[in-house]
Formats: structure tokens, C-alpha cells, sequence
């Protein structure tokens, strides 16, 4: 029998997949450069972020700010963090939190990027989430050597899809074997979710060569409390800024 045609419907959509993929390509490349020794130093992202606020548990001593003249905000440096992982996993709610905004109620999925600039001392944290749906997997491994650290959130209690996340982290492990990489095993709170050890044997983690940067944190992203007390978000971000020190 010979092979069907692929119907115009099909095309059609295979053509606005890859015109996307390019459009979302060209406009990280603008914002990022071209590698992860090139910094961006313009004023503005050109998704249009919030300037973020100074997270308060920052430890930026005022003592310091008086000895040394403090860099105007532009002159700063950046630093590049991308935040990917399934679905629903928290990506979204990590970045509202760092930001100082409280989780939205509900999953509301992100259809594309989504980002905040965190000013610290010495540099700027840009913190790029892309959507963690099946159709906007496929363009992640596009994005993991342009950063210096991949954030990889993992919704503890999801222990059906666990194994596409362990599949998607190390198609991503395998991409850039040198990309220190953060697995946040979130949702710790709910009754349901998997200890540490069962996730770091789920995940796969032990399999890792030894000599990789790539820590497991556990963490209940969506506070109880106010943001900035949550320790899960304080831990990650602390060593975010060791990572990227
Ligand atoms: N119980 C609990 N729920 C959380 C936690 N963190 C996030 N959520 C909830 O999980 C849902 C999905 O969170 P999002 O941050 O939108 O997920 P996402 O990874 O950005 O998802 P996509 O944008 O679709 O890729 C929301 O309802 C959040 O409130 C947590 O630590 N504990
Ligand atoms: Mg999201």
C-alpha cells in the first residue's frame, strides 16, 4: 500500500511548530548572546520582566555597601539560570516566590517563556522558565548551553510521570555534561510525595558521574507563610548564588 500523504492540517501545524521554534530561538539568542561566556548588558529584557525586588533574606551586608562604592545596575554582570521541568511542576510558582509575589492559585500553564531579573551584589540573576508542556519539551535541549545553571523541578507527589522526568533531565545531563544542575524535588509538603532517597533512586542520580555538579533539594515551593521565609526557596537561591559566584 503506498503511504498516506500527510494531510494539509498536519503540515500546517508542523509549519507554525518550527516558526515558533525559530521566533523563540532567535529572541533567547538576542537576549542571552551566543554563548555562556558572553554577557547581555543592556537595561531592559525584551519580554518586557518586572525589574525584580532585592529578595530580603539577600545576604548583602549594608556595611560593605558603604566601603565600596556600590556598581550602577547596568554594569552588572549577568548571569543566566534556566528553570525547566514537567508540567505543573512548579517552575512558574519558583519564580513568583523569588520575585515576591505570592503562587497563583492553580496551574496556569506557561505557554512559552517566562521570566524575573533578581539584582544581587555583584551581578544580575535572569531566571528563564520555558514551559514544561509536551510541545515545548522539545525545544529545551535548544537552551542548555547558553546558561550556567539548570534549575530542574520535579513535583515529588507526580509519581506516575516520574519516569518522563527522569527521561527529560537526562536527555538535558547528556546535552552538556559540564552545566551544574539544581533537581528540586518540590511539593515535599503533600502527604503523597516520595522521600529524597526513593527520588534520587527514580531520578537516577546515583548513575551520575561523580565528578558533575548536580545537587538534589528538597522543597515546598508554594509557601505556608509569607515568600521570602520559605526555606525550601531560600536554600535553592543560596545556592544558585555559589553556583554562579
Ligand atoms: N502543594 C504544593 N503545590 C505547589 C507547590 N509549588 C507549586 N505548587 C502548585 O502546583 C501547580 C503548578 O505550578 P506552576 O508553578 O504553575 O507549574 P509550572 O511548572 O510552571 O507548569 P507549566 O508552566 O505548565 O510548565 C500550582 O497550582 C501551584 O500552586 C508546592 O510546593 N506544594
Ligand atoms: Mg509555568
Amino acid at each position: 500500500m503506498a503511504p498516506r500523504q500527510l494531510g494539509p492540517l498536519v503540515l500546517a501545524l508542523g509549519g507554525a511548530a518550527a516558526v515558533l521554534g525559530s521566533v523563540l530561538f532567535i529572541l533567547w539568542k538576542t537576549y542571552f548572546g551566543s554563548g555562556r561566556e558572553r554577557r547581555w548588558d543592556r537595561g531592559e529584557a525584551w519580554w518586557g520582566a518586572e525589574p525584580a525586588r532585592l529578595p530580603q533574606w539577600d545576604e548583602w551586608d549594608p556595611e560593605d555597601e558603604e566601603e565600596e562604592e556600590e556598581p550602577a545596575l547596568e554594569e552588572l554582570e549577568q548571569r543566566e539560570v534556566l528553570v525547566l521541568g514537567l508540567d505543573g511542576s512548579g517552575k512558574s510558582t519558583f519564580l513568583r516566590v523569588l520575585s515576591g509575589k505570592p503562587p497563583l492559585e492553580g496551574h496556569i500553564p506557561t505557554w512559552g517563556f517566562n521570566s524575573v531579573r533578581l539584582p544581587t551584589k555583584d551581578f544580575e540573576v535572569d531566571l528563564l522558565e520555558i514551559g514544561g508542556s509536551q510541545n515545548l519539551r522539545f525545544y529545551w535541549k535548544e537552551f542548555v548551553n547558553e546558561v550556567d545553571v539548570l534549575v530542574f523541578m520535579v513535583d515529588s507527589a507526580d509519581r506516575l510521570r516520574l519516569p518522563w522526568a527522569r527521561q527529560e533531565l537526562h536527555k538535558l545531563l547528556d546535552k552538556d555534561p559540564d552545566l551544574p544542575v539544581v533537581v528540586v524535588a518540590n511539593k515535599q509538603d503533600l502527604s503523597e510525595a516520595m522521600s529524597m532517597v526513593e527520588l534520587q533512586q527514580e531520578l537516577g542520580l546515583q548513575a551520575v558521574d561523580s565528578q558533575r555538579e548536580i545537587f538534589l533539594l528538597a522543597a515546598s515551593i508554594a509557601p505556608a507563610g509569607p515568600g521570602f521565609e520559605n526555606p525550601g526557596t531560600v536554600h535553592i537561591w543560596k545556592l544558585l548564588l555559589e553556583l554562579l559566584s
